[in-house]
C-alpha cells in the first residue's frame, strides 16, 4: 500500500497497524525524518523521501490510501491511472472537492478523464468538510474510491482509446457511425447489447459503456 504525501502519518500509521506492507512517500525532508523516527523500525513500513510524481512505482500490484497533495492531484492520477500497464488495483483518496466532482462526472470533459473513468470505477463516497483538517484548508475535500475494472486486454484498451478519441473529435456523430468507421459493419446489435442507442451522439456515451464495447470488439 502506498501513502503519497505521508506527512504526519495520519494515514500511514493506521495502515501500518493493519500489518499491510506500506510504502510512505514524502517529499519534505523533515516530515520524512519524523516518519522514519516514528515508523521506520516496523518491518512492514518503508519511508522514502521522494517526489510522488517521479519515484519508481512498485512493479507488482499495489493499492493507494492517501490524502494527496491537492496541487499535484492531476499529475498523480495521470501517473496512477493513465498508463495501460498500471499496476494500481484500488485507491482510497482524499482530494479537493472540485477535483472529485470533475473526475466523477458521468460524461467527462476530456479524453483523459474519460480514459480514467472507462478503466477505473471512480466513486465519490462523501464530502469531507474543511473543518475536519488542522489547519483547515479554504476548500472542502472528498473521499474518492477508485477500482480497476476487471477484464481489460491490451487490444481492448487500444480500441477504447481510439473510440474515445473519435468520440471527442466528432461528438455529434452517431455512435453507430463512429464505431462502424473503426470496427467495420455489424455494430448495430453490439451497441444495443451494451445499452447504447446506435443513433445516439457519441458525446452521450458513458466511458464504462465504451470500455465494455471495446473489449467485445477486441475479440471479434
Ligand atoms: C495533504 S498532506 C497529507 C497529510 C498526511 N496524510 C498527514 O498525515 O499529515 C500533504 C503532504 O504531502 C507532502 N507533499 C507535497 N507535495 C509532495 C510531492 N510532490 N511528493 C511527495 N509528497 C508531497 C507534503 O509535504 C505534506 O506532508
Amino acid at each position: 500500500m502506498l501513502d503519497l504525501g505521508a506527512g504526519t502519518a495520519a494515514i500511514t500509521a493506521p495502515l501500518a497497524a493493519t500489518g499491510a506492507r506500506v510504502l510512505a512517500v514524502e517529499r519534505d525532508p523533515e516530515f520524512a525524518r519524523r516518519l522514519r523516527a516514528r515508523l521506520g523500525a516496523a518491518d512492514n513500513v518503508r519511508v522514502i523521501q521522494a517526489d510522488a510524481r517521479t519515484f519508481p512505482l512498485p512493479d507488482k500490484e499495489f493499492l493507494v490510501v492517501s490524502s494527496i497533495p491537492y496541487g499535484i492531484a492531476t499529475a498523480l492520477l495521470r501517473r496512477l491511472l493513465g498508463p495501460r500497464t498500471t499496476r494500481l488495483r484500488r485507491a482510497a483518496l482524499v482530494v479537493e472537492w472540485g477535483f472529485a466532482k470533475r473526475v466523477t462526472e458521468p460524461l467527462p470533459r476530456s479524453t483523459e478523464l474519460a480514459w480514467w473513468a472507462a478503466r477505473f470505477d471512480i466513486q465519490l463516497l462523501r464530502k469531507v468538510p474543511a473543518h475536519c483538517f488542522r489547519p483547515s484548508p479554504s476548500v472542502n475535500s472528498a473521499q474518492l474510491l477508485l477500482r480497476r475494472r476487471p477484464g481489460a486486454t491490451p487490444r481492448g484498451e487500444r480500441l477504447l482509446w481510439a473510440l474515445l478519441r473519435a468520440a471527442r473529435r466528432q461528438p455529434t456523430r452517431s455512435a453507430r457511425s463512429t464505431v462502424t468507421a473503426l470496427a467495420g459493419k455489424g455494430t448495430h446489435r453490439l451497441l444495443r447489447r451494451h445499452g447504447i442507442d446506435p443513433a445516439m451522439p457519441t458525446a452521450g456515451v458513458r466511458p464504462p459503456s465504451w470500455a465494455a464495447l471495446a473489449e467485445e470488439l477486441a475479440v471479434r
